[in-house]
């Protein structure tokens, strides 16, 4: 019963409404990533399960019980912040073991569970090292330790990876999975890297100026985006977005007629501005044309190829991506894709109107 519970939860700061209306559940064990651009009241929600922020009107529910106005101290949480907050003068051991020793935890019980986190954090022999005789990742697992040697059911954790480097931080994603499964805390974790949600997070939940836009696993996040902000911010490139009109069975692009199939009419034909929305990874280079443009440059990625095509009478850019061993030459191309991996969204509100049985 350790999950976290939000009911019609609003934060206001004097006039900004920092969370509007905020209802989702996170269930027990499980790693839930909250992910959204600056500004959209990731660190507010979080700061809130932690009792750090008030809630302004709401109830939030932590492990069964009503916790709304419950102390910090009393909700059995650890928190890792962006910046470590270690204390600078207390060496590894003492910065890992000083919440534990503050609750009068046994000597015994503080050794055994700091020497084990010690090791799987691969810091044993660190443990007389003052903050400033360590690199940014051992710092960042010093802050973990600090929050694992709690052993709290409830985990919280603010961009904690944002200090490090490419490779460490790869390697931390990794880590932290791991160290979930050991003890499975009921996990939220803020970012607003999407690698590190779609790699980290077994759900996720995206915001936007204080509203939850959508809440699923990672896969259905990408492949069946809520609306036009969640295509358009997750997935590098973004999906592409297409203004397409909807008549006679038939979806027009850019002057051309593209034939709905069947299944699709019950939820397209209601409507008639749209926008398509198709991943540039779905898109294929091919002689059977659906679709014709112009390619106008070419990004070599490595393994890939991103190719930037113009459509000839609205001038829209689309992206597609093609493996390396592809030749794709600049000049006059013919594009096609599959009905399967398309979405399709209201192209006045960018609700996604659904997709077929
Ligand atoms: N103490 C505060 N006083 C007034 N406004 C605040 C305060 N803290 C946050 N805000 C505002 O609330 C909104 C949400 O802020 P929050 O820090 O939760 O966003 P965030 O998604 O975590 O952003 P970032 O990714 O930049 O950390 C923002 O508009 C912010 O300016």
């Amino acid at each position: 019963m350790n999950g976290i519970i939000f009911e019609n939860i609003c934060k206001s700061y004097n006039d900004t409404n920092a969370i509007k209306n905020l209802n989702l559940e996170v269930k027990q064990g499980e790693r839930l990533i909250l992910l959204g651009p600056s500004g959209c009241g990731k660190t507010t929600t979080l700061r809130m399960v932690a009792g750090l922020e008030s809630i302004s009107s709401g109830i939030l529910k932590m492990g069964g019980k009503i916790v709304t106005n419950v102390e910090p101290g009393e909700r059995n949480v650890a928190m890792v912040f962006q910046n470590y907050a270690l204390y600078p003068h207390m060496s590894v051991w003492e910065n890992i073991t000083f919440g534990l020793r503050l609750q009068k935890v046994s000597k015994e019980e503080i050794q055994s569970r700091t020497k084990k986190v010690l090791s799987i954090l691969n810091l044993s022999g660190f443990e007389n090292r003052k903050p400033k005789e360590l690199s940014g990742g051992q710092k960042q697992r010093v802050a973990l330790g600090r929050a694992l040697v709690k052993q709290a059911p409830f985990f919280l954790l603010d961009e904690p990876l944002s200090n490090l480097d490419a490779k460490l931080r790869q390697q931390a994603r990794t880590e932290l999975v791991k160290i979930h499964e050991l003890y499975q805390p009921t996990m939220m974790y803020v970012t607003h890297d999407q690698v590190e949600a779609m790699t980290v997070g077994q759900r996720v939940a995206i915001m936007k100026q204080g509203l939850l836009q959508q809440l699923n696993t990672p896969d259905m996040i990408y492949s069946r985006p809520a609306n036009t902000f969640v295509a358009s911010f997750i997935g590098i490139p973004a999906m592409n977005l297409l203004p397409v009109e909807c008549n006679d069975s038939a979806l027009w692009i850019d002057g051309t007629r593209l034939e709905l199939p069947a299944k699709w009419l019950p939820l397209a034909a209601k409507k008639t501005n749209l926008m398509l929305g198709i991943r540039p990874e779905h898109i294929v280079v091919t002689d059977s044309c659906m679709l014709a443009g112009t390619a106008d440059f070419i990004e070599n990625l490595g393994s890939q190829h991103c190719i930037h095509i113009s459509l000839p009478h609205n001038g829209q850019n689309i992206l597609c991506i093609v493996p390396a061993e592809q030749i794709v030459a600049k000049g006059p191309i013919q594009l096609s894709f599959s009905w399967k991996h398309i979405s399709l969204f209201d192209a006045i509100s960018g609700e996604n109107i659904g997709y077929p049985e």
